[in-house]
């Protein structure tokens, strides 16, 4: 559905400014059917493959297909046969959503009749007939982000583009935005998402390509790219500062893989064997004089899998 060859973006301030590489020769392979997420932090370039995927961008070089069209020659059909839902979505705080979707089906052309019809089946299909003759103002962070998805439908497109769909979103409103993306590829659309959220990726893709820095590090599915992470993982809550003190002396020792300080408390230990390491790494810390507050043996995550891949943990970019 989406095949990509050293697809590349540049952004260049001025003439003499050394450019800005946002996207820096991704290769992707993208089946029919697929959910298929990016996964990074902000800046990686996410948002910037997508705006090339959907037309909106032109590639500074590269190669790529997408729903069966080559994306710089065949930009119309590209857009005919694609929905693009945008990060923070687009739709006005002051119209309902029956006139929302109305509009965006008189955009592609069609009678208002058939757009009227097809927002109906739409806001039927969304559970979101009951409220939708009232202002947007009015809505759920949740509610407005599945007629986002809603709207991205609307071409009845064999792709859809989802840029960051559950950022900002509780945990309820997370978990219902999931359950209608799933609900969209039930009934045989392909998905390529976006996300800086471990838990989405892990939880809605089939596979995953985990970028960073403009580049794609690891593909694969979710649990192909754990197994690819050997060993377990120990996490120690320690007192404020002391992961960043302790780290170099953990590093050290022969049964430790790698030791980062995920944040001011927490430090994060890689061993080949956890219920082994546990024993040396509790001496080692009291050695030096360092109390441990909680402790927690971990299998490979998502997570681990970010590290190990870019070198950095994704929560702390
Ligand atoms: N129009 C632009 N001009 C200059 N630099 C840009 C432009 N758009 C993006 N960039 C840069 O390209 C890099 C990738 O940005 P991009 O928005 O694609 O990342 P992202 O992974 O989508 O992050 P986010 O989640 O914040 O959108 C960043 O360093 C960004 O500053």
């Amino acid at each position: 559905m989406i095949t990509t060859h050293a697809l590349r973006r540049e952004f260049r301030r001025s003439r003499r400014a050394e450019p800005v590489v946002a996207v820096d020769g991704i290769d992707l392979n993208i089946a029919r059917g697929e959910v298929f997420g990016l996964l990074g932090p902000n800046g990686a370039g996410k948002s910037t493959t997508m705006r090339m995927l959907t037309t909106l961008l032109p590639p500074t070089s590269g190669t790529a297909t997408v729903a069966g069209h080559d994306l710089r020659r065949e930009r119309a059909a590209v857009r005919r046969r694609i929905g693009f839902v945008a990060q923070g979505g687009g739709t006005d705080s002051a119209e309902t959503a029956r006139a929302e979707l109305v509009m965006q089906g008189r955009v592609f052309g069609m009678s208002k009749a058939a757009a009227l019809a097809q927002a109906n089946e739409l806001l039927d299909r969304f559970s979101l007939t009951e409220a939708a003759g009232r202002r947007l103002g009015t809505w759920s962070g949740g509610m407005r982000r599945r007629l986002d998805i809603a709207i991205g439908l609307v071409n009845r497109p064999e792709l859809v583009l989802l840029d960051e769909p559950t950022t900002g979103l509780d945990p309820a409103s997370r978990a219902e935005v999931w359950a209608e993306i799933r609900a969209v590829r039930e009934a045989g659309t392909t998905i390529l998402l976006t996300t800086h959220y471990l838990e989405e990726a892990d939880e809605l893709c089939d596979r995953v390509a985990i970028v960073d820095k403009g580049r794609i590090a690891r593909t694969g599915t979710p649990d192909e790219l754990k197994a690819q992470v050997a060993g377990d993982g120990i996490v120690v809550t320690l007192p404020p500062g002391a992961p960043g003190l302790v780290a170099p002396a953990v590093r050290e020792q022969a049964w430790c893989r790698g030791a980062d300080a995920v944040d001011d408390r927490t430090l994060r230990v890689y061993v080949d064997d956890g219920s082994r390491a546990v024993t040396d790494l509790l001496r080692l810390l009291d050695s030096l004089s360092t109390p441990v507050v909680t402790l927690t043996l971990t299998r490979p995550s998502l997570d681990d899998v970010f590290l190990t891949a870019t070198g950095h943990p994704l929560a702390a970019v």
